[in-house]
């Protein structure tokens, strides 16, 4: 048995590109809705004390035969000290003997799977001729979104809203560089109002996405909210559009946004049925991709970055 891997940020920023993750994880999200992984939703502990929770995401890909475990922290006050509020660690394991192959350092993981999940649901649910991109927010996972969507798509105009403006203008500022119209936009309704793909990624735990503002055809990513009492969209806005989610389990247990919902806000599918082709979708209609993230988009993104270390 050869030594355990410590893989670290750099060589996975160096090693894990979109072009293939993208394709990989559509790959799983399908897998996934097909009953072929194994997943439990993943066991959450509250650290009520300083207002974080840590949580454990397990996940193995039967067909693949490919087993990893992401451990993950968020601490959302963390940001106002400077620190990053996730953390993760990915356990790549060998599936045939359970040994442990790799500990990789997992934030430009998160960061781009995530991101790479929304492109995908964007492909699938957006308007035809998309033209405006909003995103809301101005973090990590702003930052990866841009990046994924403009791989698949080039928008003409992308809108960045976050409640700093400094921090959002520095992000149009090194976008800019890959898109011709960048522009920060300090009201959420005006930079909404105009889009045809929005991306919600904020630690906000009450609303910041309002139905009354949507553009007729619109595809939302809400990527944020995941907690069962957080919220990023109103009510109003869940019942103009139809809904899709990474998995039902993992939404009905943990999404404030579909659990909060008055009244009752039913699931049209996962995305991993709508690739399949066995849920039908209307792109005519505002449709949302709710995310909340699914630990065997880790194992594919894990085994990429293994098979390339090696
Ligand atoms: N669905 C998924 O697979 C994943 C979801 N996430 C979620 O995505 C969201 C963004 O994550 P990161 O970019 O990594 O975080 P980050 O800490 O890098 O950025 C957070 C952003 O939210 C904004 N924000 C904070 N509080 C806010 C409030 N009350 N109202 C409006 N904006 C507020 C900040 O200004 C910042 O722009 C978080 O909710 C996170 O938990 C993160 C990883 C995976
Ligand atoms: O899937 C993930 O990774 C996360 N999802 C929700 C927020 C924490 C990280």
């Amino acid at each position: 048995m050869s030594d355990i891997k410590i893989i670290t940020t750099s060589t996975v920023r160096k090693v894990l590109k979109y072009e293939e993750l993208i394709p990989a994880i559509e790959r799983c999200l399908v897998s996934f809705s097909r009953g072929k992984i194994q997943q439990p939703v993943r066991s959450t502990v509250e650290v009520e004390k300083h207002e974080g929770f840590i949580a454990i995401m397990p996940a193995y890909d039967k067909e693949e035969d490919t087993f990893a475990m992401k451990v993950v922290s968020l601490y959302p006050n963390n940001g106002e000290n400077g620190l990053p509020t996730h953390a993760t660690t990915i356990l790549y394991m060998q599936a045939r003997t359970g040994l442990l192959l790799a500990t990789m350092e997992a934030e430009v993981i998160t960061d781009m799977r995530t991101a790479a999940t929304s492109a995908v649901a964007t492909k699938y649910l957006a308007p035809d001729n998309a033209k405006v991109l909003a995103i809301f927010g101005a973090g990590a996972q702003a930052k990866s979104h841009f990046y994924a969507l403009n791989h698949l798509h080039k928008f003409e105009e992308v809108i960045i809203w976050n409640r700093t403006a400094n921090n959002g203008k520095k992000l149009c500022e090194e976008i800019s560089k890959h898109c011709k119209s960048v522009r920060f936009c300090s009201s959420a309704e005006k930079a909404a109002s105009k889009a045809d793909v929005i991306v919600t990624v904020t630690l906000s735990t009450t609303p910041i996405l309002y139905g009354r503002w949507l553009k007729d055809g619109v595809h939302i990513n809400s990527v944020g909210a995941c907690r069962p009492t957080w919220r990023e969209m109103d009510d109003e806005c869940m019942n103009q559009c139809d809904l899709y989610v990474d998995s039902r389990e993992g939404a009905l247990k943990e999404s404030g946004d579909i659990i909060m919902c008055q009244p009752k806000k039913l699931i049209n599918g996962e995305i991993g049925e709508v690739i399949d082709g066995k849920c039908k979708v209307d792109r005519n209609k505002k449709t949302i991709f709710k995310s909340l993230g699914m630990a065997i988009e880790d194992v594919a993104s894990a085994h990429l970055v293994w098979k390339k270390v090696n």
